[in-house]
């Protein structure tokens, strides 16, 4: 998989180098490419932004610069690009496991106010758009969305996860919350790892574990448990 991100702060996506993603570079399974949106400016103060039409606080990307930089980037019907934005669908692991099937994703980040939306308009027509939230909440660019996204890609990527046994056991929490996880030592702080965990009963084990996530869930995330979040889908049969 290739990966590009378009930033005005390409700084904020140096991590990209380090812990996951920077394995998953070394080890070719995915291409990493940040570029400087000024790169594609061609004033003397080499300017990404201006003024909003219609009056209001703050200032907007310019379109040019974006346009000129898909150009440059070969943006094309095999690519997704991703638009980070507080106005986005909201980032699922759904959607994670979506991108990982894609072959390229190119990651717009806006700043400011956000991104002239005739740049979204025009890369609708040459690829397949995304536009996505990390979540209600407000950051003051798109390059952290940017970062969380692609870590949650990389890591579904086949033969990336060093224990693929993890997101196998992940994909099968049956949309709960994970159980609270020990390690050695049995003792610590005057705590005790519960003795289900040391009893080498694997059902004991599974069944102590599938409890703690559903009563996890049952206090943090009650509406995970709620009929429509479980809902298979399936028909429900209605008396008649
Ligand atoms: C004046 C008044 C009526 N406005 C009303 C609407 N407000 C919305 C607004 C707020 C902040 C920003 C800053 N910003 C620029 C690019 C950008 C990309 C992502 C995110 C972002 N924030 N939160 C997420 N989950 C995100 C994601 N993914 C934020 C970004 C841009 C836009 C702005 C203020």
């Amino acid at each position: 998989m290739r990966l590009d991100y378009l930033t005005i702060f390409p700084d904020y996506l140096a991590p990209l180098g380090l812990s996951l993603p920077g394995k998953a570079v070394e080890s070719g399974l995915i291409d990493v490419h940040v570029h400087d949106l000024r790169e594609w400016t061609h004033d003397r103060h080499r300017t990404v932004d201006d003024t909003p039409y219609g009056g209001g606080a703050g200032m907007v990307l310019k379109p040019e610069p974006f346009g000129e930089a898909f150009e440059a980037l070969g943006v094309d019907e095999h690519t997704t690009v991703v638009f980070t934005t507080p106005s986005g669908e909201p980032f699922t692991q759904r959607l994670a496991e979506e991108l990982a099937t894609r072959q390229r994703l190119v990651f717009a980040c806006g700043r400011y106010e956000g991104i002239d939306q005739r740049v979204i308009d025009h890369a609708r027509e040459v690829a397949e758009v995304r536009e996505v939230s990390l979540g209600d909440y407000v950051l003051n660019g798109g390059e952290v969305a940017a970062l969380a996204i692609t870590e949650a890609v990389v890591r579904l990527l086949p033969g990336f996860m060093g224990n693929a046994e993890s997101l196998v056991e992940e994909s099968h929490t049956g949309g709960l919350l994970e159980y609270p996880v020990y390690t050695k030592p049995p003792v610590w702080d005057g705590r005790e790892v519960p003795m289900v965990l040391r009893s080498g009963d694997h059902g004991l084990v599974a069944a102590w574990r599938q409890e703690q996530a559903r009563r996890r869930t049952a206090e943090r995330r009650p509406d995970l448990l709620a009929p429509s979040a479980l809902d298979d889908g399936t028909p429900i049969e209605r008396a008649v």
